[in-house]
């Protein structure tokens, strides 16, 4: 199993924006996570495909994708175009999450189901084929600089001991208060792709991918040693 850091761009200085995602991208971060909220699925209005445009054409990064917006399928072709690599959905926001799934799908991209914290992750049972990557929130979404809710981590064991049994190795990310004390102890729970805002734009940029990321692939070869993944 690949572990992967997604630094979120909610926390970058706007000013700056092309210069910070540079910044991630020559520290070894591999993924750009990517929040897009619109003022009514979560109370913050956030920013849409054409910042995705603008950004795409200076970054090789994975692009991921998160739509915090109510009824996304309006939105799917846009942000495919506009250069998205993986886009993910709340299931809380999507009146058909199945053929929603399949629309990303068709657009060329990996597809993710978000989970608000209070979500059962039985709304998985009928789309676990379908599904790329389930992320976990780990605070309640609108605003970055929260703290973790901690009855997430008994929700992310109990996610990967189902996707275990099911022989599938779709990735589990988590966003939300992920930072150096939290991050170990949310991939022991079974995540390997971290979400991370205020823990990589706050400071040296650079240093913060570095240090995460090394968390990272230390924890990569203590599995692959104990030939685990
Ligand atoms: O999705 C988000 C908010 O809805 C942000 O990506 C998330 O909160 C990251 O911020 P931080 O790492 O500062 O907690």
């Amino acid at each position: 199993m690949r572990y992967r850091l997604s630094p979120s761009i909610l926390a970058a200085d706007f000013t700056k924006l092309g210069e910070e995602i540079r910044k991630t991208e020559e520290a070894g971060a591999e993924y750009l996570h990517i929040d897009v909220m619109d003022g009514w699925f979560v109370p913050s209005i956030s920013f849409g495909q054409p910042l995705v445009t603008s950004i795409r054409q200076g970054s090789r990064q994975f692009f991921d994708v998160h739509l915090m917006v109510q009824d996304p399928e309006r939105y799917i072709g846009d942000f495919a175009k506009a250069g998205a690599d993986g886009i993910t959905v709340h299931a809380e926001a999507c009146r058909h999450l199945d053929r929603v799934l399949s629309q990303i799908h068709e657009a060329g991209c990996r597809a993710g189901v978000a989970l608000n914290p209070a979500t059962p992750l039985s709304v998985l049972d009928y789309v676990y084929q379908k599904t790329d990557m389930v992320l976990i929130m780990t605070v309640n979404p609108g605003f970055g600089g929260q703290k973790l809710i901690p009855e997430m981590f008994g929700k992310i064991r109990t996610l990967r001991q189902r996707l275990d049994e099911l022989h599938l190795e779709t990735d589990i990310e988590v966003d939300g208060g992920v930072n150096r004390d939290t991050i170990v102890p949310l991939l022991e729970a079974g995540t390997n792709v971290c979400v991370a805002g205020s823990a990589v734009f706050r400071g040296d940029i650079g240093q913060n991918v570095r240090v995460l990321n090394g968390v990272l692939r230390d924890y990569e070869k203590r599995q692959e040693s104990e030939g685990v993944g």
